[in-house]
């Protein structure tokens, strides 16, 4: 499976590791310790030596709680880093926005991939994304960051809302002029999920292949693996790496991930195993 958008093309015939780069002082799991360009480039060198491919650089922080950021606050937190990474890394950068404004000022940067974890439904999104050319990934969120866990409910199966869900806004992205083979999906694990709705998605994932669209998923230190080890953030490394292969031996194509090195080892040995089926 590969992306072709301006002059690019994505190869995902194997799984990439998407390193997260949080511009943003509260992020809950790295506590914001990337704060100036200085601190991000090396961040971002550790992760590429460390075999990462993409760089998921957010600056909106959107923990479950989490405060809005204005738009000029993302703006500033984002789009140099883009810059610089662009300049100075040959990885592909996925910026993390539901912002048109940062979408746009982010692609004039550099930026490979527009990550939003609102699925361009703010207003101007989808047309922002579409004015870009970029590939775009949708995620599925229940309710918004800030309201979000305080009690996931769901009528019927997740996986099937969530299929719903992909197929409306493939449409929706369609319909707006978006080429379906510049779409990704994420099922969006932790976000407006309840810990069996989380699992029972892994559980899941490999019956999202029937849309032909590449699969990229965000498991990393999450409460749904915390809830399972009673561990703080620091100690789900294991649980981690965990998560990403059970969804890379389920075919997902990007794995978005605090803990790089580590994760990339393991692709590495499903990627041998892979090979062999
Ligand atoms: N596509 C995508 N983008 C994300 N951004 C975050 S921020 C929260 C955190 O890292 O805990 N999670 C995800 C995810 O799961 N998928």
């Amino acid at each position: 499976m590969e992306i072709k958008f301006n002059q690019h093309t994505m190869d995902l015939t194997f799984p990439h590791v998407m390193g997260i780069l949080n511009m943003t002082p509260d992020s809950f799991s790295d506590g914001g310790q990337y704060n100036n360009l200085d601190d991000a480039m090396r961040r971002v060198d550790h992760m590429v030596q460390s075999g990462a491919t993409f760089i998921d650089v957010g600056g909106e922080s959107t923990r479950p709680g989490a405060n809005e950021v204005s738009v000029e606050q993302e703006l500033e937190r984002v789009v140099p880093v883009v810059e610089k990474i662009a300049k100075y890394f040959d990885v592909w950068i996925s910026v993390d926005t539901s912002k048109p404004q940062v979408m746009l000022e982010s692609a004039k940067a550099g930026a490979h991939l527009i990550n939003d974890i609102r699925a361009l439904t703010l207003p101007g999104a989808l047309d922002a994304a579409q004015q870009t050319g970029l590939p775009v990934c949708l995620m599925h969120m229940q309710g918004d960051p800030k309201t979000m866990q305080q009690a996931p409910h769901y009528e019927e199966d997740i996986y099937q809302t969530v299929n719903d869900f992909f197929t409306y806004h493939i449409q929706r992205c369609v319909d707006a002029g978006i080429d379906r083979q510049k779409i990704m999906l994420d099922p969006g694990f932790g976000f407006g999920k309840a810990l069996s709705h989380n699992y029972r998605l892994l559980a899941k994932l490999a019956d999202f292949h029937h849309f032909g669209l590449p699969l990229l998923v965000g498991m990393s230190r999450k409460t749904m693996i915390g809830q399972v080890l009673n561990v703080p953030p620091s100690e789900r490394i294991i649980g981690s790496i965990s998560c990403a292969v059970i969804a890379a031996m389920q075919g997902a194509h990007i794995i978005r991930v605090h803990d790089v090195k580590e994760t990339f080892d393991a692709l590495r040995v499903v990627q041998a195993t892979l090979a062999e089926k």
